[in-house]
C-alpha cells in the first residue's frame, strides 16, 4: 500500500485538482456579466416587479448552463489551450484535471441548469438556453473556430442570447425589444474580442486558429473594430428610438458610446501599442455600464409614473 501511494505522484506527475479547478471551468466572471444582462432582460420584460421565483430559478438555471457551456469549452479546447500562452495553465489544458471530471462537471452543471429551466421557468427558455449551450460549446467551440475568422461573429449569438433568455423566463414570449438587446451584445463582441485577439496575435497564430488578425492582418481586424463599433453604437439607441428607454439612459449611452469609441478610434488608428488591450477591458466595463443603464433608467421610469 505505501509503495502504491509513493508512486503514484510519479505515475500521474500533473494531477492535482479540487474545487477551485472545478470553478475555473466554469469562466466565472463572464458568466457573472452575462447574468447582469440577463438580470436586465428580466426586468424590461415587465412594468413591474418580475416574478421572484421566475427571476431566481431563471438566473440560477441560465447561469448554471452557461458554466457547462464555459467548462465543456476548456474540454473541447485542451489541445489549443495547451499551445497559448494565454490558456496554457488552465486545468484540464495543463493536465491538472482529468478529462473525464471535467466531463462530468460539465454535464452535471449543464443538465442542473436546463433541469431547473424546464422545472421551474418555461420549456422556451430551455429550450434557448439549450441552444445556446449547444452554440458555444459545440458549433463555436468545435467547428467555427477552427474554420473561419468569422467564428466569433456567428458565434457571438450564443453569448449575446443572455438578455433574451432573461426577458423569456419571464414572459415566455420572444420580442422584438428582447431582440434589440440581444442584437446591442451581438454587435458588441467583434469590437471586445477583436481587440484582445489583437493583442494575443501572436498566441493565436503559433496555435494554429485562424483569428481575423492572423488571418487578414493588424490594419483589416483594426478597421472591423472601428465598423462594429459604430454599429454597435446605433444598437445602442434603439431602446431609445422605440420607446423601450428615456432620456437617462439615453444621456448614459452616449457618454458610453464616445468613451467606446474613443477607444477604438484608437485602435483603429493603430499608433498606440497599448490600446487594444485597454480597448477590451473598457468593452467590458461599457456593457456593464449600457445594461446598467438600461435597469436604472426602467426604474426611474415607473417610479417617476
Ligand atoms: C463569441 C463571443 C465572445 C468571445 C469570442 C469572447 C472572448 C473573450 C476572451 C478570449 C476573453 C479572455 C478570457 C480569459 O482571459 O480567460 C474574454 C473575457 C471576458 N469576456 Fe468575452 N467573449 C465573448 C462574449 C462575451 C460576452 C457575451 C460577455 C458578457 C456578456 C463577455 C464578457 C467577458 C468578460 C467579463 C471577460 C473578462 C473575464 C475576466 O476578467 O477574466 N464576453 N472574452
Ligand atoms: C447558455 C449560455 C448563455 C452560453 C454561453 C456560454 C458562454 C460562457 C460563452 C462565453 C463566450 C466566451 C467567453 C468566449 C470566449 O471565446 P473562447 O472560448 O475562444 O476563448 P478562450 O480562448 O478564452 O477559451
Amino acid at each position: 500500500m505505501r509503495n502504491i501511494t509513493m508512486s503514484l505522484p510519479a505515475l500521474t506527475p500533473h494531477l492535482s485538482w479540487g474545487w477551485q479547478e472545478l470553478l475555473d471551468l466554469c469562466k466565472i466572471r463572464v458568466v457573472a456579466v452575462m447574468l447582469v444582462c440577463a438580470a436586465v432582460g428580466m426586468a424590461l420584460s415587465s412594468p413591474g416587479i418580475p416574478a421572484l421565483s421566475n427571476v431566481f430559478f431563471g438566473l440560477m438555471g441560465i447561469g448554471l448552463t452557461a458554466c457547462g457551456a464555459a467548462a465543456f469549452n476548456h474540454i473541447v479546447d485542451r489541445r489549443l489551450d495547451a499551445l497559448m500562452l494565454r490558456t496554457s495553465r488552465r486545468p484540464v489544458a495543463s493536465k491538472r484535471l482529468p478529462v473525464i471530471v471535467a466531463l462530468l462537471w460539465a454535464t452535471f452543471l449543464s443538465s442542473l441548469g436546463v433541469g431547473l429551466l424546464i422545472w421551474q421557468v418555461n420549456q422556451l427558455t430551455a429550450l434557448l438556453t439549450f441552444a445556446s449551450l449547444v452554440g458555444y460549446a459545440l458549433v463555436y467551440t468545435a467547428f467555427l473556430k477552427r474554420a473561419t475568422p468569422q467564428n466569433i461573429v456567428i458565434g457571438g449569438v450564443a453569448g449575446a442570447a443572455p438578455p433574451l433568455l432573461g426577458w423569456v423566463a419571464i414572459t415566455g414570449q420572444i420580442t422584438p425589444e428582447a431582440l434589440i438587446l440581444t442584437l446591442i451584445i451581438f454587435v458588441w463582441t467583434p469590437p471586445h474580442f477583436w481587440a484582445l485577439a489583437i493583442h494575443k496575435c501572436d498566441d493565436y497564430a503559433k496555435a494554429g486558429i485562424p483569428m481575423l488578425p492572423v488571418t487578414h492582418g493588424l490594419e483589416f481586424t483594426r478597421l472591423q473594430i472601428w465598423l462594429y463599433g459604430w454599429l454597435t453604437v446605433i444598437a445602442t439607441l434603439m431602446p431609445f428610438m422605440i420607446g423601450m428607454s428615456g432620456n437617462l439612459y439615453l444621456i448614459a449611452a452616449a457618454l458610453l458610446n464616445a468613451r467606446f469609441m474613443y477607444w477604438n478610434g484608437k485602435v483603429w488608428r493603430g499608433k498606440d501599442p497599448q490600446a487594444p488591450l485597454a480597448a477590451f477591458w473598457f468593452s467590458i466595463r461599457y456593457l456593464l455600464g449600457l445594461f446598467g443603464a438600461l435597469l436604472l433608467d426602467h426604474y426611474f421610469t415607473i417610479l417617476a409614473w
